[in-house]
């Protein structure tokens, strides 16, 4: 499927955007794991959450749901989870496949997981590594690389794992792996990442500590169910805070956006760079910070974003990049070699895109400089990247001709209804024909 992107229009309205991935993946995953019924509202109703949910029926589970982004499931226990009957296939999904391989590592039968094009092609030594040392078997394919083969026990043994990246998949997944250790497994950062998974083991009843840059668990506890009010994910309004902001007479509101501290890296940014954005509303929902965040047509000024603002931001830059290109003058981002290694290369996929619309646009080994100025129409790969597709469509909001965007289909991982809450607020996307 392709995407239209015609130029020009204001953004204006309130919308909800569906909820949060991260949080959706986790809910799933530790409600089936815990004793008794685990009820969740605002469950994403994307292709990668769906994956998980997947999982863990051909694990036994039994889930009732999604209905309107209701999900019920009747948590089977630490140790109820049954081997599935072949491999599990979980798409585009980078978040559930290094998530399960945690949880996969405490069971007595041994899993193979396998993905899309995408996901085949992405790293997975990074939670093969501390597994490996919990004593955890773990078979990759060439390169480090799905389909990923875990051979567990349940009794691991517990581990510091001092982690030589900032990624919130690899302490989800030791971590998850800690709950079925003897003993405490600890993983300390080197900057701070999403902290899902921390707040939420919280809320199942089970204790998880904080110490400076490091998160510890003591192994063989158990989950209590319990109720999940998933908020609208800031990583999908971040397309229509950065389209609100670089379309002229422009005035949104996004409802119930969780704002956890570790996820606003967006919203520092876009301030820096002289974005007019509101926070309003704000209040605590299940142990999460949520508010309506109103956002203003503003003049956008390039800025070097501040390298601690990278690991709060990381699924935002696409679009990111696509405010710099808005902005005056030149915008510069270092330390974010992670950014090459998600759905696509999204410093070269994203500079390929901008270049090809007459931005100037140089990636560099962890980063990339943008030069703001007029983006002009033109065709774009998305290479099954769903941010790369939505990003280019805000684009078009300042282009002075249409934008045809290749390979959307991916979109409907963590965006479903993307195109009609877009055309809702004034932007002029549709499927190509
Ligand atoms: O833990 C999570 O839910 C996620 C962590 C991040 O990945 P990394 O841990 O690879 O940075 C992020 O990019 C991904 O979309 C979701
Ligand atoms: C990186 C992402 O997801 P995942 O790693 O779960 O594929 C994303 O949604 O931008």
């Amino acid at each position: 499927m392709d995407f239209m992107a015609n130029p020009g229009g204001a953004v204006n309205g309130s919308i909800r955007v569906p909820g949060d991935k991260s949080i959706s993946h986790r809910s799933i995953m530790l409600g089936a794991i815990a004793d008794g019924t685990t009820t969740v509202d605002g469950f994403l109703e994307g292709e990668d959450a769906l994956a998980t949910l997947n999982a863990f029926k051909a694990m036994g589970v039994n889930i009732e749901g999604p209905e309107n982004g209701r999900v019920k499931i009747h948590g089977v226990g630490r140790e109820g989870l049954k081997a599935p009957k072949g491999e599990l296939y979980v798409g585009n999904s980078g978040t559930t496949i290094r998530l399960l391989s945690g949880l996969m590592a405490g069971q007595k039968f041994s899993v193979t997981m396998s993905g899309d094009v995408s996901l085949n092609k992405r790293p997975m030594e990074r939670v093969a590594k501390p597994l490996r040392e919990m004593g955890v078997t773990v078979e990759t394919a060439e390169g480090g690389r799905p389909p990923l083969k875990i051979t567990g026990s349940n009794a691991l043994k517990a581990i510091h794992y001092d982690m030589p990246m900032a990624s919130a998949q690899v302490k989800s997944c030791v971590l998850l792996a800690g709950l079925y250790s003897t003993g405490e497994t600890s993983v300390s950062e080197p900057a701070p990442t999403r902290d899902h998974t921390e707040r939420m083991l919280r809320g199942f009843g089970y204790p998880v500590i904080r110490k400076g840059n490091t998160a510890s668990l003591v192994g063989g506890q158990r989950l209590q169910g319990m109720h999940i009010d998933v908020p609208a994910d800031i990583s999908s309004a971040a397309f229509f805070m950065v389209a609100a902001s670089i379309a002229p007479d422009s005035e949104l509101v996004l409802q119930h956006v969780g704002i956890n501290p570790t996820r606003i890296g967006v919203i520092n940014i876009l301030k820096a760079m002289g974005g007019d954005l509101t926070i309003e509303n704000k209040r605590e929902v299940g142990g999460e910070p949520v508010a309506d965040i109103r956002v203003r047509s503003a003049q956008l000024n390039g800025i070097e974003i501040p390298e601690d603002q990278v690991p709060l931001a990381i699924d935002e830059f696409p679009v990111l990049f696509v405010a710099a290109a808005c902005a005056e003058g030149k915008t510069i981002l270092r330390g974010a070699e992670e950014l090459r290694v998600k759905e696509s290369d999204r410093i070269q996929v994203m500079a390929d895109g901008l270049q090809a619309l007459g931005i100037r646009a140089e990636p560099t080994e962890d980063g990339i400089e943008i030069e703001g100025g007029q983006i002009g129409g033109g065709e774009i790969e998305c290479h099954h990247d769903h941010r790369i597709a939505m990003s280019f469509s805000v684009a078009s909001l300042r282009a002075n001709a249409p934008i045809h965007i290749r390979g959307a289909d991916n979109v409907a991982t963590s965006f479903p209804n993307f195109i009609e809450l877009a055309e809702q607020v004034g932007m002029r996307v549709e499927v190509a024909k």
